[in-house]
């Protein structure tokens, strides 16, 4: 139950909560998109609520030497390299442990984890030894073209790689591969048939899923199964100028104010020159946004979760008339805006709740453009920028601008094109005295 602010009390604050910290590790050859799923899951995990970190044991052994100078470093009979690598993947998996005693509630060991006696070595250390919860997603891709294009993609630009030509270090990062390769022990269903995992083959081809335990591997899976890597672009839009922008007014239903209707042509415009394959185009059920993309030559959906946050009482009144008639309200919304939800109405955090379907089927998706509001840009920038809860509810989303999202290697690309059309600015800062 959530008290005035929807704050809902995290395990910490709450220790009889059944649901126990999980550790997720990856497992897989170097290049199957272990570091890519880890990242691209927690800013998940994060953006629903689930306090989430990853822990890359590759970023611990470069901290902990500057010896590697090729791929011998990997040889089994590498002795002092082994050492090293050892130490630094018990390091990772201590912080991991650490940071689920305090607060944590799902760790990613990002690492290869190809032996069964390294899995053993998790197993006793994270379920036997600290009773959390252990979940594998290995990453199975026997598609050369595949592995080729993710080492070029991100491993020739690997630390490890700082002053190599190109070619030089996919030839190194090949051998190192087949190091790992020649002890490579897949996940079994027989040998590991007490363990709960998901194994992926080729980016999402096929799935196979061994005894799942619980919500949050149930929700994992879900995600997992609804990524791709084509690429393409999300366009995110808030409709034109309303009416009730121009008066200062939040929430309601009203029309376009005649510069709105400027933006509304200047998007079909904009559309028109991008020359988008495929494109769809989702609004809210409002009519400013079905108005914005009435111009756009696309198959349309209107969405009812993604209209604008719903300020209960407060619906149709200016931020001034809601501080001199509501004051307590309007303070304890600057206090903590993400949380704070109106009587009535809504918080970001029940706004989050609302979109993850539209983020799920997002991640489906190839090119859509979606026309929303301002709260509503601001929790789907969140998602794809990883922004925090606190970041999130002030975030810049000016009128007549469309925010170009492209992922790129581990991220995603932002670009903010203005139309250039005079609007009011309806953002407002977070008040410095609290
Ligand atoms: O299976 C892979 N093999 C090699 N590379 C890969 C993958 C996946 C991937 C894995 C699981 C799923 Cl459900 C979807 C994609 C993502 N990547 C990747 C994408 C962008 C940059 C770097 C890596
Ligand atoms: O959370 P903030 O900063 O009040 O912004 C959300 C407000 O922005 C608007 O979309 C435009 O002012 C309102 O309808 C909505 O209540």
């Amino acid at each position: 139950m959530s008290d005035s602010t929807g704050q809902d009390a995290g395990i910490a604050s709450c220790p009889n909560v059944i649901n126990k910290p999980t550790v997720i590790s990856m497992v897989g050859l170097p290049a199957r998109g272990k570091t890519y799923m880890s990242k691209k899951l927690t800013r998940y995990l994060n953006w629903i609520g689930i306090r989430t970190k990853a822990f890359n044991v590759g970023e611990y052994r470069r901290a902990a030497t500057d010896k590697y100078r090729n791929h011998d470093f990997f040889r089994q009979d590498n002795a002092e390299a082994q050492a090293i690598r050892q130490k630094c993947a018990l390091m990772a998996i201590d912080d991991a442990c650490n940071f689920l005693q305090n607060g944590g509630e799902v760790a990613v060991v990002d690492a290869t984890n190809t032996t069964r006696e390294r899995r053993k070595l998790l197993f006793d250390i994270i379920h036997v030894k600290y009773k959390f919860k252990l979940f594998f997603i290995e990453s199975i891709c026997d598609d050369p073209t595949i592995v080729e294009a993710n080492v070029l993609e991100v491993k020739v630009c690997s630390p490890d790689y700082t002053g190599m030509n190109k070619d030089e270090a996919v030839q190194d990062f090949m051998r190192r591969i087949e190091h790992y390769n020649s002890m490579y022990e897949t996940l079994d269903h027989q040998i590991d048939k007490e363990l709960s995992y998901i194994q992926i083959f080729n980016q999402g081809e096929r799935f196979m899923v061994h005894k799942l335990a619980g919500h949050l591997q149930s929700r994992v899976v879900y995600y997992l199964m609804n990524i791709h890597v084509l690429p393409r672009t999300i366009y995110l839009t808030r409709h034109g100028e309303s009416q009730m922008n121009l008066e200062g007014k939040i929430g309601g239903d009203s029309d376009l104010s005649p510069r709105g209707e400027e933006y509304a042509i200047a998007l079909g415009e904009y559309v028109e020159k991008e020359k988008i394959q495929n494109l769809k185009v989702w609004t809210s059920e409002l009519k400013r946004t079905k108005a914005t993309a009435r111009h756009v030559k696309a198959p349309l959906e209107n969405w009812k979760a993604l209209n604008e946050i719903d300020a209960g009482i407060c619906e149709g009144m200016t931020y001034e008339e809601i501080q001199e008639k509501y004051p307590k309200e309007f303070a304890l919304r600057d206090q903590d805006k993400f949380h704070y939800r109106y009587p009535g109405g809504e918080s970001y955090q029940d706004l989050v709740a609302r979109l993850e379907p539209v983020i799920m089927e997002l991640e489906r998706q190839e090119n859509v453009l979606v026309v929303c509001h301002q709260a509503v840009a601001r929790c789907l920038l969140a998602y794809f920028q990883d922004k925090s809860s606190e970041d999130l509810a002030y975030l810049k989303v000016p009128l007549h601008t469309v925010i170009k999202l492209t992922p790129v290697a581990y991220g995603c690309r932002v670009e903010f094109v203005s139309l250039n059309i005079e609007a009011v600015n309806t953002h407002r800062e977070k008040p410095k005295n609290v």
